[in-house]
């Protein structure tokens, strides 16, 4: 799928196979299916599912309730296996390994948020963000955590604990940990669904912020039309499918596509 692609040389204007060149794409999805079986009864919560996101891009998921967002999320991150059909990270294919691998991938390529923190509660701050490196046995880059950290606003907080700071704070810690390994992608799910307007608004600005300074990739699962308009593209699914697409979404192109689809 990532073959050499061409491209003029900077130097001599010549033609050349630009191989050292990094995929365009963070992830890539490719026919995915994914079916659950319980007992009987057989649920198809994805349905032949391709979507590619581009490096530096902020992608939010939508969709009614049960159409596949989490299911979607969970494929892409590597967090479960697809019944059919392939997810790339990068140009690693997720779908060939097996669940050790994939463990490895997780920790050392992905950040996770979600809408509970899961911040441990007797660690610091700074312990809490530098944990996904403990795990791996990396040595803390410290001018990175302290980019991190101003990036998220929480430079005069960390030997706080969770249990001291607001809700938006400790989602600002939780979304730190999630930069703290350098990750190609952020799978972030209602990363702002415990907040009140006011705070969610600064988490969103600061996922922004991370996508247009840093060029980190983000793909959001969210119900909110306010937070979808954060991101360069909305994608919608409904009943496992994809139903459309919006580039440059306003809270009110979006709700009119959830209507469109029954949502509302
Ligand atoms: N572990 C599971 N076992 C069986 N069925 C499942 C499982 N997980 C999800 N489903 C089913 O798959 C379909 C898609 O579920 P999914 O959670 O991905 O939807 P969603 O769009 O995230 O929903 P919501 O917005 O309500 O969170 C649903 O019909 C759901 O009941």
């Amino acid at each position: 799928m990532f073959k050499a692609r061409r491209g003029r040389d900077k130097q001599t204007g010549g033609t050349a196979v630009l191989v050292a060149d990094a995929p365009a794409y963070a992830v890539t999805l490719d026919s995915v299916t994914k079916t659950y079986q319980t007992g009987t009864t057989r649920v198809q919560a994805l349905d032949g599912v391709s979507l590619g996101l581009r490096r530096g891009s902020f992608t939010a998921v939508m969709g009614p309730s049960g159409s596949g967002k989490s299911t979607f999320l969970h494929c892409a991150a590597g967090l479960d296996q697809p019944t059919s059909g392939t997810v790339w990270l990068g140009d690693t294919e997720l779908t060939r390994l097996d669940e050790k691998q994939l463990t490895v991938q997780r920790r050392t390529r992905i950040g996770f948020v979600f809408q509970a923190y899961n911040l441990i509660p007797s660690l610091s701050v700074r312990d809490n963000i530098t944990l996904p490196l403990r795990f791996s046995d990396v040595p803390v880059d410290e001018a990175w955590l302290a980019q991190v950290v101003r990036e998220v606003g929480l430079t005069d907080r960390l030997t706080h604990r969770p249990s001291e700071l607001s809700g938006g704070q400790q989602q600002r810690v939780a979304i730190a940990r999630a930069l703290i390994t350098r990750p190609e992608a952020v799978f972030a799910d209602e990363p702002t669904g415990a907040l009140d307007s006011r705070t969610g608004k600064q988490v969103l600005q600061l996922m922004r912020s991370l996508v247009d300074s840093l060029g980190q990739t983000i793909l959001m699962v969210t119900h909110d039309p306010i937070a979808a308009s954060w991101a360069d593209r909305v994608v919608f699914l409904a009943d496992g499918k994809l139903a459309g697409e919006l580039a440059d979404p306003t809270a009110e192109t979006v709700a009119a596509h959830l209507t469109h689809l029954g949502e509302w």
